[in-house]
């Protein structure tokens, strides 16, 4: 029987870690420069806290999040030169970008429901990526792909965190996004299902002083080392 072409085999790379460490543009690049499939799980739990947001779901009631959590379609394009994402068929790529989402995702992420729907399509979307997968979040090394190839924990300074999180969002106070940006790190490092956390086999990378040019290179050499020892 002939043998099948050797081609590289599927590497799955989680990156976790807070916001504004640089997840999303390493992860991205790193999938598109790879060849590999990109996954912002992030952008998952704010479509589902979106869809609760306009269907007048009460988000301080943990038990009518956790009854709604079946009922949105959440549909993710993975491919890193232009992720998209849509809920029952609406692209909300820029509506999940807004303050009040951004003020409400954590106490919505924190619901087990939610966290069981959503860790379950992460799983079959890294199972079905042919050549592998990015997968970027909070929970990604510890709880929906413990077997990953390579684990990543991207942190950073708040100071620096904050100063490019307001460089995106013009006109923003950095004391208020650093006080906003702290208090979702804490809410989401101290829910009870699936925190915020690094995992004890992660490389952790801090970001602080570092171009992202010079992280994107690291994560790319560390998957290299990897998929040459697969
Ligand atoms: N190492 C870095 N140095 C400077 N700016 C960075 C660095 N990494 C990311 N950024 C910028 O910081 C912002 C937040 O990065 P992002 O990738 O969205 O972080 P996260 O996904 O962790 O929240 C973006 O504007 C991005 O261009
Ligand atoms: N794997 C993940 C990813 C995000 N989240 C939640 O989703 C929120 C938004 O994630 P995000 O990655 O879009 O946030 P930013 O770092 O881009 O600001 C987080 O604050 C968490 O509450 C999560 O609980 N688990």
């Amino acid at each position: 029987m002939e043998k099948a072409a050797r081609t590289a085999p599927a590497v799955i790379v989680a990156i976790d870690g807070p916001s504004g460490t640089g997840k999303s543009s390493t992860s991205k690049a790193v999938a598109a420069q790879l060849g590999l499939s990109y996954l912002d799980t992030g952008a998952q739990y704010r479509a589902i806290t979106w869809w609760m947001v306009n269907n007048g779901i009460d988000i301080t009631d943990p038990s009518a999040i956790a009854a709604a959590a079946e009922k949105p379609e959440i549909i993710s394009g993975t491919d890193p030169t232009g992720p998209t994402i849509t809920v029952d068929g609406a692209d909300v790529a820029g509506p999940i970008r807004t303050q009040e989402v951004t003020s409400k995702v954590s106490a919505v992420s924190a619901v087990p429901e939610v966290r069981a729907r959503i860790t379950e399509l992460q799983r079959s979307l890294a199972g079905s990526a042919e050549h592998g997968i990015v997968v970027e979040g909070r929970d990604i090394g510890t709880t929906v792909l413990p077997d990953a190839d390579l684990k990543v924990f991207l942190t950073a300074s708040p100071e620096a965190r904050a100063a490019r999180r307001s460089g995106e969002l013009k006109g923003s106070d950095i004391h208020q996004t650093r006080e906003a940006l702290l208090k979702r790190d804490a809410a989401d490092s101290n829910r009870k299902t699936s925190p915020l956390a690094k995992a004890d086999d992660a490389v952790e990378v801090d970001t602080s002083d570092l171009t992202l040019q010079q992280v994107i290179e690291c994560v790319v050499t560390l998957v290299e080392e990897k998929r040459a020892a697969k």
